[in-house]
């Protein structure tokens, strides 16, 4: 084999110099001739084209490169024998890629394609390189028949740079970013600080009624397969949430599930820590596509009811005035507001900068006072869908009772249907009782104690009921003798 190699290099180092000498002899019209020729000869015999792609373009890590590794990574497993496997800082699963020297042939529409990887190592000779130290190669090679060199080069390698941003994007890991400062644990520069998120929260694990989940499951769907669809109606690809509901009732959680669903990462966004509207704006600029800016509690967050409630007092007065100064005055407020965050500033946050930077974005408000919120912050269109995160019955119950007790069924469950009909108890202080207190952690020592806990919530809102009942008599009855007084007075 040895001997053959050698031969063979032998004779290819002679037809080397063969032409080399041609080239010196022969006028150099009648060599581009013969070139033209051999081209021709070539191209019968061998008629196919080589693509090459190096890891390294203009000294800068070729993203190419990065795509089609991972790319080739999801076919190689059944053709390629040699494969590696890392794994990386941005991905939560493990890479596996063709080893140096490998083939994967791919097809598309019909047509093979041949993958090859090699490694080249050479002495570094460029100025001011030390020798002695080797410079490492990497590339692929795309063969194919020239025929379908336009699909190939148009079709077939757009194909493969999407496959490999989605291969990229589903193992990617996931983040959650604050724009709160002195942290140290966060890791970032800019105005947003980040550390992996890995909240275990899904779909499947959250405690809802199940119509209203499949409802908004649909919804992200639709929503995450629509970029033809926004752009054909010509609007920003982004939608709002808005979750409201009583403490403890999931509202975060629903956060979690949601960004683990759609492989999101998360912009935790605290308004207190935002100094005035250019500071919103310069955050928004910095966040990513394929997130979710999360603004909880908002209604806590920062006063932006107080400049509409003003202007409601004045339309109440005088209409006419109103028109006049109301459009002075929100100029006036405006200029003293330039340095602060307002309302405005918010609503443009949503609105107004989305359809200019980045796309696929989703807006997250929570609350827990809905009532308290400007209408012009939660309209449709800003929050396209209002989602109410209520107290436990049943249907939750059986899903908290899968995660935490891992049973379906249980002849104690009647009992708590018909309690949890009559009680408002948030998920979150059913999840509590569930939660097996000792080792044993048998059911029924769960479920009889998220009974015990059940009655007792049960007993004290009947007695509210009452007590609120006798108030309402005695506040009537006080209002009727008033009347009556009143009467006798003006007989
Ligand atoms: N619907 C739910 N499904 C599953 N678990 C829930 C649900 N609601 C609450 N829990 C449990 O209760 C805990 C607290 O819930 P979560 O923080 O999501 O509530 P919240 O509505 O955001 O509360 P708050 O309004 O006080 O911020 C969670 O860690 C979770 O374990």
């Amino acid at each position: 084999m040895v001997d053959t190699l050698t031969e063979l290099c032998s004779k290819l180092a002679g037809l080397m110099f063969i032409l080399g000498t041609i080239q010196q002899l022969v006028p150099r019209s009648f060599y581009k001739r013969i070139k033209t020729l051999w081209h021709r000869i070539e191209n019968y015999f061998y008629p196919y084209v080589q693509i090459t792609i190096d890891e390294y373009s203009n000294d800068k890590r070729n993203e190419v490169y990065s795509l089609i590794k991972v790319y080739l990574g999801t076919k190689s497993t059944n053709d390629a024998k040699y494969l590696k496997a890392e794994m990386l800082k941005k991905s939560k699963s493990l890479a596996v890629s063709l080893d140096e020297g490998e083939e994967v042939i791919d097809e598309f529409h019909g047509v093979k394609l041949k993958w090859n990887s090699y490694k080249e190592t050479f002495p570094d000779n460029s100025p001011g390189g030390r020798s002695q130290l080797l410079i490492e190669k990497k590339c692929y090679t795309l063969t194919f028949n020239k025929k379908n060199q336009d699909m190939v080069t148009g079709q077939y390698l757009r194909h493969v740079m999407e496959e490999g941003k989605a291969i990229e994007f589903k193992n990617k890991k996931q983040k959650i970013y604050s724009n709160e400062e002195g942290e140290w644990y966060w890791y970032g520069k800019g105005m947003w600080r980040h550390i992996n998120f890995e909240h275990p929260a899904t779909f499947d694990t959250l405690a809802m009624d199940p119509t209203k989940k499949e409802e908004i499951i649909n919804d992200l769907v639709a929503f995450s397969k629509g970029k033809d669809y926004y752009s054909k109606v010509g609007k920003a690809w982004k939608r709002g949430y808005l979750l409201y509901g009583p403490p403890g009732t999931g509202k975060s959680t629903m956060i979690a599930a949601i960004a683990n669903f759609l492989n999101y990462d998360i912009y935790d966004l605290e308004l207190t820590s935002v100094k005035d509207n250019s500071g919103l704006k310069k955050l928004l600029m910095e966040t990513t596509s394929k997130s979710i800016i999360v603004i909880e509690d908002v209604d806590c967050s920062i006063d932006l009811t107080g400049k509409r409630k003003k202007k409601k007092k004045k339309e109440t007065t005088n209409e006419e005035e109103e028109e006049d100064s109301d459009s002075t005055t929100e100029k006036k407020s405006d200029k003293n507001e330039s340095a602060k965050l307002t309302l405005s500033g918010l609503l443009n946050f949503i609105d107004g900068i989305w359809s200019a930077c980045g796309q696929e974005r989703i807006i997250i408000f929570t609350t827990n006072h809905v009532d308290k919120l400007d209408p012009a912050l939660i309209r449709r269109g800003r929050m396209d869908m209002h989602i109410e995160m209520s107290y436990c019955r049943y249907e939750a119950f059986k899903v908290l009772a899968k995660n935490y007790l891992g049973i379906e069924t249980h002849p104690l469950f009647q009992e708590i249907q018909r309690l949890l009909e009559e009680v408002d108890v948030s998920p979150c202080d059913v999840a509590e009782n569930l939660m097996p207190k000792n080792a044993s952690g048998k059911p029924e020592i769960c479920l009889e104690n998220l009974i015990k806990v059940l009655k007792k919530a049960h007993k004290k809102a009947k007695k509210k009921a009452s007590l609120n009942s006798q108030k309402n008599k005695k506040s009537s009855t006080k209002l009727v003798k008033t009347y009556g007084r009143f009467k006798k007075l003006f007989e």
